[in-house]
């Protein structure tokens, strides 16, 4: 079967800015895969031509066998997108949002379950524009969710959220990959990728120079250090 997401020399570069310069890597159904790397290493960029919302300058990008830039709405249906700023309707409340995204699926995630797992009944009433950023977060992972995807994009999914809030979403993803869905992340967490990730994907400088499982990546050294090893020229 081929990967759920496969990236292959992926090139991408804004005016004089190299974002990523032939970046490969891939993530199966059932699993989680996190992303690591520093700031502009091309992480968002990466996960945004996954998306289909930037188009790549080399290489290839398949989701479900699928080239996500052309891609039609059934694909997108598929697919479930978190992005870093949330994308959320001010105005809204967060429940009627959701029922209203709910709606456009044919077989939508029972949304009571999903709200009441993130905290979110607690701040139902709240318009968007008045939530904290970690309430934000949650209605927004929720809104990538609530399609039932087979792959599910989530761009720093548990940034800026309380323990309580940070373990539930931990929670949340860990199930979604066991019920066979592929969950790409980007992190910057490295308890986030030890305790969730079943494939690891360092970025440095629009490159991946590492990737594989734990183990893989580590050699067993603890991975905060081989990160620094792998990803210090980049930061220089
Ligand atoms: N729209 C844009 N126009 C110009 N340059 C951009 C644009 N988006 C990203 N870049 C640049 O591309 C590079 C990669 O950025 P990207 O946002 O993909 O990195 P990242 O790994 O996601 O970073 P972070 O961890 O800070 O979110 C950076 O140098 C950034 O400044």
């Amino acid at each position: 079967m081929p990967p759920a997401v496969l990236v292959s020399g992926l090139a991408k570069r804004y005016g004089g800015v190299v974002a990523l310069d032939g970046a490969s890597w891939q993530a199966e159904l059932g699993s989680v895969t996190a992303v690591l790397g520093p700031n502009g290493a091309g992480k968002t960029t990466m996960v945004e031509c996954c998306e289909g919302l930037r188009r790549p300058d080399g290489g290839q990008v398949r989701v479900l066998g699928t080239d996500p830039w052309n891609a039609g709405p059934a694909h997108r249906a598929r697919v479930g997108v978190m992005l870093q700023d949330g994308g959320l309707p001010a105005s809204a409340r967060p429940v009627r949002l959701l029922r209203h995204l709910s709606s456009m699926y044919a077989a939508p995630a029972p949304l009571l379950p999903l709200v009441e797992r993130l905290g979110i009944d607690e701040f139902a009433g709240t318009s968007v524009r008045r939530l904290s950023g970690g309430q934000r977060q949650r209605v927004a992972l929720a809104a990538a969710l609530v399609g039932r995807p087979e792959v599910a994009f989530l761009d720093e999914p548990s940034a800026g959220l309380d323990p309580h809030a940070r373990l539930d979403v931990w929670e949340l993803v860990r199930s979604l990959a066991d019920d066979g869905a592929a969950v790409v992340l980007t992190t910057h967490s490295f308890e986030e990728a030890e305790r969730l990730a079943d494939h690891l994907v360092v970025v440095a400088a629009g490159a991946v120079v590492a990737q594989g499982s734990l183990a893989d990546v580590t050699g067993g050294d603890r991975l905060e250090d081989r990160y620094f090893a792998l990803t210090r020229k980049s930061v220089a």
